[in-house]
């Protein structure tokens, strides 16, 4: 007989003090949880999901970020594939190396190009697919097996990582565009003969790479493929924007067609998003070109308009044309010009949400909508307390990052955190119960209306527009639900067990087909 000292859920009391044992040292818990995974994956799954609020963070951001950026200095054991630009010509054996083949069905795939808000890091984004693969386990209810962490190592551009002794990729600057293409077009040749069963995520690639890449397999890969950054963005945000505009609607009495939103940041995140949220003016009946006119944009170097010489491809669709002064360059003075009635932030600037904008902000809306969207947290445009404080807690708020409830003249107040993992666990596993050949639009804007409906009673008397991530497994179920659903509407599924069920029907079976630790954590 077991001693009761050595029960589950004594072990897992004991891990969880172990870890808090740790206090603020936030890296030191994540080495620990990396260690646990490899050990104990029922106890580390059990621990995740008994305490999504305060481990997700850890594994995910803003300490991933952290993570990547010492990845090569606190390695212990490789947990995923590396694919290098010196596999070419031998990819497939590469990914034949990987053990469970038969039972791959999710790959996060990244080229560590653009790692969160901080760069180029190489091979050092290994933790970012890790961390991601994760939350398909624990948010959607992926069978750990069947999930695989992939870092292409195409070189890397960041002196620290060529000249660091540890650094773990191939020493070398990044590939030119053409041989990045051959490598490419291989690789995912390759993935889907040894993996044909997979769907693929892209994560964290490099602007124009994101974009480029996404355009090129989405409707010619042999296996599904999604971008995370550009479409699970654009859908988590979409999901808040649909419920921030309601609150913010009622208490302007604007119609919710008079929206009008600004963008910090024109890169793949924002672009994606933008794309995402015209959506939300198109299903309120308004022409493709009325909803882009909702929309504005400012990079680097202010108001983005078609005027512009050498204006980047992905930054053409929304440029404006109606505006023909001198360049609008400061965030505030933009404001002035636009009126928006929501802010968002993508834009990898801390701090760019000054008191000065974010009061204005509150000037020009009852109920403001603020969603600072860069990660890791010490990226920000703005804070959750100072966004409380400055709108004296008229804002509508969400982060990228996680934030903590804030209590201001007496009432707390709740961040929404606008993060796409409320959205990719649901996406993958409905994409891959379905059986589905592609990922179409409409799958991502349905998982992204699933979301936003998941919200409960309580959760909206609260005036949140996220639901608790304590609930993100049963929001996950809900979003493969009707990602299978409309899968199946648009004819992009195979699996024909599916197909007569009703709505009911397809919820219990994604319930089933979840998996769950076996560890009791009560
Ligand atoms: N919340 C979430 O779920 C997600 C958040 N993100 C976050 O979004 C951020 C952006 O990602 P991504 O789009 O891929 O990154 P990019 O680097 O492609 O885009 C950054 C954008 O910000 C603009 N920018 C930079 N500095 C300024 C400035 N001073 N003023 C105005 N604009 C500026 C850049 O302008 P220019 O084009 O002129 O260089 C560019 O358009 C990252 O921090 C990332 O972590 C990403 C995905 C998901
Ligand atoms: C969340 C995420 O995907 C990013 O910041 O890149
Ligand atoms: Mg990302």
């Amino acid at each position: 007989m077991t001693p009761p000292a050595l029960a589950q859920n004594n072990q897992y009391k004991r891990t969880l003090l172990q870890l808090r044992s740790k206090g603020e040292r936030n890296l030191e818990k994540y080495i620990f949880l990396s260690s646990l995974k490899q050990y104990d994956e029922d106890m580390f799954y059990a621990i995740l999901m008994a305490n999504m609020p305060e481990i997700c963070p850890l594994i995910y951001t803003p300490t991933v970020g952290e993570a990547c950026l010492e990845f090569s200095h606190i390695f212990r054991k490789p947990e995923g594939l590396y694919v290098s630009i010196e596999d070419k010509g031998n990819i497939k054996n590469i990914l034949k190396i990987w053990p469970k083949k038969a039972e791959t069905r999710i790959t996060v795939v990244t080229d560590g190009s653009r790692i969160l808000g901080l760069g180029d890091l190489g091979v050092n984004g290994m933790p970012i697919s890790i961390g991601k693969l994760s939350l398909y386990i624990a948010g959607a209810g992926f069978k750990p097996e069947s999930t695989l962490p992939i870092c292409l190592d195409l070189g890397t551009n960041n002196p620290k990582n060529l000249e660091d002794p540890l650094y773990l990729g191939l020493r070398q600057k990044r590939v030119g565009d053409a041989e990045m293409d051959a490598f490419m077009d291989e690789f995912m040749d390759a993935m889907a003969e040894v993996f044909p069963k997979i769907l693929v995520q892209f994560e964290d690639f490099s602007t124009e790479h994101a974009f480029h890449y996404l355009d090129r397999y989405r409707h010619t890969a042999k296996v599904p493929v999604f971008n995370d950054d550009i479409q699970g963005t654009g859908a988590v945000v979409l999901s808040g924007f649909v419920n921030a505009a309601k609150l913010s609607s009622d208490a302007s009495g604007r119609a919710l067609t008079d929206h009008k939103v600004l963008f910090l940041g024109a890169g793949s995140a924002g672009v994606g998003v933008a794309k995402q949220v015209m959506s939300f003016f198109t299903l309120q009946g308004m022409s493709e070109a009325d909803a882009r006119n909702r929309i504005y944009f400012i990079d680097s170097q202010g108001l983005i308009t078609a005027d512009r010489p050498k204006l980047q491809e992905h930054k053409k669709y929304f440029a404006r044309t109606d505006y023909s002064g001198p360049p609008l360059k400061g965030l505030s003075e933009i404001i002035d010009y636009v009126k928006p009635t929501a802010l968002f932030g993508l834009s990898t600037m801390k701090g760019a949400f000054t008191q000065e904008v974010v009061e204005k902000m509150a000037v020009l809306n009852p109920r403001p909508i603020i969603f600072p969207l860069s990660n890791p947290v010490s990226l920000s445009e703005c804070e959750f307390k100072e966004a409380i404080e400055w709108t004296d807690g008229k804002v509508i708020f969400a982060s990228g990052s996680p934030f903590l409830p804030y209590t201001y003249k007496g009432k707390e107040y709740y961040p929404g955190q606008g993060n796409n993992m409320y959205v990719f666990p649901g996406i993958g596993f409905g994409g891959v119960l379905a059986k589905c050949t592609h990922v179409t639009n409409s799958m991502v804007e349905n998982g992204s209306l699933a979301l936003a409906d998941s919200l409960t009673q309580e959760e909206r008397d609260l005036g949140m527009i996220y639901p608790r991530l304590t609930r993100v497994r049963e929001v996950s179920t809900q979003i493969a639900a009707r990602v299978i659903h409309i899968a199946q509407e648009e004819k992009v599924d195979r699996n024909n067990v599916l197909r007569n069920m009703d709505d009911h029907a397809l919820l219990e079976y994604v319930q089933k087909r979840s998996w769950y630790p076996s560890v009791k954590t009560t």
